[in-house]
This record gives structure tokens, sequence and C-alpha cells, in this order.
């Protein structure tokens, strides 16, 4: 089966102005990532050590890693251009057991302290009948600044509560059910009901397929269930990478991607890049082709490897957020609900 992400990455790749690959550096940026996995035995497993990811492996944590994929999108902040790992102190942050936390983690800090308060957040009947006020709560800022896109993350879970409740007994559980253990139906059925997860543009002329936000919401599930129950997808090596903000600032630092002069001094000034533009999509296009390409390349040498894009992904995702001070080009500014 073509994998329409696949497909859609190399024909950007193919058709880009201001991005590239350097390929003569995709060896040595293997090497540094295969040492780098082997030594923390990186593997579906890391998924669950995260302090504020669930680790009860029922209904309730698939339930909570649909609510946070369905709003895992845009954290960056107008206030923060330096984004460093120490935040700007009006930056949007929550506080969640003594620590503060912003970017991705302060969704995740945020629907945990709602449900330890007792809100019933990932309940899908809560979240269709709850009000526009109830919901703003849950994203209460201990700072300044308020969550971005606030009202569109509203939107999204009082939609998304009521099509649960509608045609999925209120319980995201049974969508997965019907996925039948395919990776890619699942994404059919988010892309059919759910349209926030279309994340797909048009490029030269010609549709292509990103789907960061269904893709992570499998990736996901297959991590926290390593691989079984409701993380079991026979089809998941067809997932690749996902197209957000940060992995492909780490893959710049890694060597991976090169941008043109107008485009590098687009990203260093913070200029906005719009969503669906040719800039924002060879960015997207090309981060998902080079990975693969680093795939493949770990597929050559490691013949048994357990290695697939997700893990590739997710690795360099915690590495960024650990070199977060190191990285030298800022990430893209483009405001948009698909990452
Ligand atoms: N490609 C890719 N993008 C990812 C993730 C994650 C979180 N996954 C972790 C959780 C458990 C697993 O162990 C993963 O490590 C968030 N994002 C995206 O990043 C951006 C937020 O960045 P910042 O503002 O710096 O927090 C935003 O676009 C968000 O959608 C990932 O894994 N891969």
């Amino acid at each position: 089966m073509t994998d329409r992400v696949l497909d859609s990455a190399k024909f950007i790749a193919e058709h880009s102005d201001y991005v590239s690959i350097p390929y003569h550096h995709i060896d040595r940026a293997t090497d540094r990532i295969i040492k780098s996995m082997d030594q923390r035995e990186y593997s579906t497993k890391t998924w669950n050590q995260h302090a504020l990811n669930p680790k009860k492996l029922d209904h309730t944590t698939v339930d909570w890693i649909f609510l946070v994929d369905l709003l895992n999108f845009s954290f960056w902040s107008d206030l923060d251009s330096a984004d460093r790992a120490t935040a700007h102190p009006d930056r949007y942050a929550v506080e969640y057991k003594g620590v503060s936390y912003t970017g991705y983690w302060s969704l995740c800090a945020a629907i945990n302290r709602a449900l330890e308060s007792g809100i019933p957040v990932t309940d899908p009947t809560w979240l269709s009948k709850a009000s526009h006020d109830e919901l703003a709560m849950i994203f209460k800022s201990d700072t300044k600044e308020q969550v971005p896109m606030l009202n569109e993350r509203i939107e999204l879970m009082q939609h998304a509560g009521q099509v649960l409740c509608q045609h999925f007994q209120g319980s995201f559980g049974h969508c997965i059910e019907q996925a039948n253990h395919s990776a890619q139906r699942l994404i059919d059925l988010l892309l059919t009901y759910f349209p926030s997860f279309r994340d797909i543009h048009t490029f030269n002329h010609r549709k292509v397929y990103i789907l960061k936000r269904a893709q992570i919401m499998v990736a996901d599930l297959w991590a926290c269930f390593d691989g079984k129950s409701y993380g079991q997808f026979d089809d998941i090596d067809t997932i690749t990478m996902f197209a957000d903000y940060r992995v492909p600032q780490a893959l710049y630092y890694l060597g991976l991607l090169e941008y043109n002069t107008a485009l590098k001094a687009k990203l260093i000034k913070g200029d906005a890049i719009v969503s669906g533009s040719k800039e924002e999509l060879e960015i997207r296009g090309n981060s998902i082709w080079v990975v693969e390409l680093v795939r493949q390349r770990i597929q050559e040498r490691q013949s048994k490897t357990t290695i697939n894009a997700i893990l590739i992904d997710f690795y360099i995702w915690d590495l960024a957020k650990e070199i977060q001070d190191e990285l030298t080009v800022p990430t893209h500014h483009t405001r948009s609900c698909y990452y």
C-alpha cells in the first residue's frame, strides 16, 4: 500500500525552493541518532515514563490520549520570542504538582489538573454538555498570557464530545474498535468525523497529506499500550514522522534540513509563516521525508531493528526539549489547529 503522507512528503521534497535536505549529512546524523537511541534503550516504554502521561492502561487513558491529541497544536507563545527552556515569565504556563509547564506539556498539565480537581474533562458526555466558561477554566493560566487559540480549543472539545456521544457510544475506545487494528482506518475515521484532523493542503496544484495530529494520535495509543489492546495496529509502520514545529527545528540542528537565506531570515526574525503556504509545507514535507531517509538507513544497517518513524520522531522531539537552549534557528511561527 502506498502511503499518502510519504508520497506527499517525497513530492514536496522533490519540488522545494526554500528548504533542502543535505543528503551528505544523513549518514553522520543517523550514526548519532542510533547511538543515542540505543544508549537510552528508546522504545514504546519511554512514553509512559513521562511524568504527565497516564499510567493506567484502560479506556479512561484512551479518552485522555484522544483529548490531548485533539488539542495538540500551536503552543508557541507570541510573547516568548526567545523560546528557551526557561520560559519568559509571562508566557502561558500551567502549574501542576509544584512544576510549571509550558508548551505541549502545559496541555497535559491542564488536563491532569482538571481531573484531579474532580472535573471529568476527558469524558465525552461531560464535554458534549460543558459550557464555554467551564471549558475555558480547564486552561486557566498561572501567568499573564492565556493559552493560544483558546476559543478554537473550546469549540473542538464541545464538537468532539457531541460526535463521540452520537456515533461512538460516548468513548473513543469504540472508534478504535471500529478501526479493527488498522492505523490507516482509524486515521480515516478521524478525518471523517473530526474535521480539525484534516491536515491536507495544496502544494504545486497537488493535494498533499501531512496528517500530523491524526498520526500522532495513533502513535500515542501504540506507544502507551505498547502495541497491544487499544494500541495494536497491524500497519503501524505506515505511520510517518509528525510534522510539527519542534522536530524541524531539531532536524536543522542535526544538519538534516537546510533553509535558503530568505526563509532563514524570516525564522530568525520570528515572522509569521502562513498555514498552507509553500514555505510552511516545504518545512513540514522535507521533515517527514528526511526522517524517512534516516529510517531507511537504520533499516539497512540493522535489518532486525524495531525502530520506526514514530520512535525516531519521539526521540528527536524529546532531544529537542532537552537541548532547546542550544537550538540555533527558532521554530517557525504558523498559527493553525493542525500542529
Ligand atoms: N513531532 C512531534 N511533535 C510533537 C510531539 C509532542 C509530544 N509527544 C511526546 C509525548 C510523549 C512522547 O514520548 C512524545 O515524546 C508534541 N508535539 C508537537 O510539538 C509542538 C509543541 O512543542 P513545544 O511548544 O516545545 O512543547 C506542537 O506542535 C505539538 O503538536 C512529538 O512527540 N513529536
